[in-house]
């Protein structure tokens, strides 16, 4: 493994920023961590722990916390934006006021952004100057911060339009504990990982509302036929979403009780406001923002996407979710199959 030393700052320090910051510092890299509460800074650098977004794990000296950005990039080659994707414009128009030479940036969030329906890479490369950016990497995969700060074994995949600069990062994370693949899909790798969110919202609802593991299985395999639909409209790999990013993530989000996304969609299900959760999360749920994009992309691309109508008609329409399950499982009847018989029936047709 191939594992040069060098000065990595973490902007973010929610519990992916500090995960990876840990996976970084077991690297034996020197980790500048960026957050915005002077509080969490003075007790990640004395008391070595982020109780409040990495409870019970014990950060080591090689991670330093910074309140100013200055600081948290003085020195680094590479920017990890570990920051939810409402926060990235902002985040990166600051990194771009700072810096005077170009950076590599590896991003780590996953979502859409409604309305203009840029995925994070596209929103990194709007608002940091080409001139200031080396190089743009995404690391995604299925990862819960709680698994990676217990050193459990985790799989993610790293993308870029630079696949050399993919390799530096895949090399800059990975170890024992933490592997990390390769995939030149850019677009396959980020829409998979922001739209698992909007089915594990979806998993979290059914297991609120008491429903089993044969509705559970359901929402997993007809989500990713979903996914897959309007991933490959938008110039996805159709392979990529049977992969860590896609079919991987997915698998993760919708089982775990680690997951935010879960979580909220598991209240919601037991009859919780959508306010009332997001107020009490204390964490980001992107699967919120997203199926909101997702509905629209869904429109401009006029594919159908079921599961992700009905979320959002729970979401944002005040329909019960019991009455969105009953409406998802009384429509028309079709075949399970039904892209793949389109494309066999388009090719019989051309010959
Ligand atoms: N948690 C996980 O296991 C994983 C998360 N991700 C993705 O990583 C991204 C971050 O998620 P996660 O770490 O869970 O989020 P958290 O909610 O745990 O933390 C969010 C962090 O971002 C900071 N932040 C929020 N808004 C702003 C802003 N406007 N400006 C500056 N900082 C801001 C918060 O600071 P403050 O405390 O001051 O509010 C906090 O440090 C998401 O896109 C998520 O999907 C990906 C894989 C795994
Ligand atoms: O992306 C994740 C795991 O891979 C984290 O998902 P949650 O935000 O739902 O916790």
């Amino acid at each position: 493994m191939d594992n040069d030393k060098e000065t990595v700052a973490v902007i973010g320090a929610g519990s992916w920023g500090t995960a990876l910051a840990l996976v970084l510092a077991d690297n034996e890299h020197r980790v500048q961590l960026w957050l915005r509460n002077k509080e969490q800074q003075k007790e990640i650098n004395e008391q070595r722990t982020n109780s409040k977004y990495l409870p019970g794990v014990k950060l080591p000296e090689n991670i330093q916390a910074y309140v100013s950005l200055e600081d948290a990039l003085e020195g680094a080659e590479t920017v990890i934006i570990a920051v939810p994707s409402e926060a990235i414009r902002e985040i990166a128009k600051d990194i771009a006021a700072i810096i005077a030479k170009p950076l590599t940036f590896v991003h780590v969030s996953k979502g859409i952004e409604p309305d203009t329906h840029k995925r994070i890479s596209e929103m990194i490369e709007d608002e940091i100057p080409s001139r200031l950016l080396k190089d743009l990497v995404v690391l995604s995969g299925p990862s819960h911060a709680e698994d990676v700060g217990e050193r459990h074994p985790t799989t993610v995949t790293v993308s870029s339009k630079n696949m050399k600069a993919a390799q530096k990062i895949q090399d800059l994370f990975m170890n024992k504990h933490f592997r990390v693949y390769t995939n030149p899909d850019l677009i396959g790798v980020e829409i998979g990982g922001a739209l698992k969110n909007i089915i594990a919202l979806a998993a979290g609802i059914s297991d609120g509302l008491g429903y089993g593991d044969n509705a559970k299985a359901a929402l997993i395999t007809r989500g990713l036929a979903e996914i897959s639909r309007l991933g490959t409209k938008m110039g996805a790999n159709p392979l990529t979403f049977s992969g860590l990013t896609g079919i991987g993530d997915l698998i993760v989000t919708c089982t775990s009780v680690h997951s935010r996304n879960w979580k909220a969609g598991n209240l919601l299900g037991k009859g919780h406001k959508l306010d009332e959760v997001l107020e009490n999360m204390g964490m980001v749920v992107e699967g919120v923002r997203t199926t909101k994009a997702a509905y629209q992309l869904a429109q401009k691309y006029k594919t159908n996407m079921p599961i992700t109508e009905a979320l959002y008609n729970v979401l944002f329409n005040a329909v019960n979710p019991k009455d969105a399950v009953d409406q998802l499982m009384g429509r028309l009847k079709k075949h399970e199959m039904e892209d793949l018989v389109g494309i066999l029936s388009e090719q019989m047709e051309q010959r």
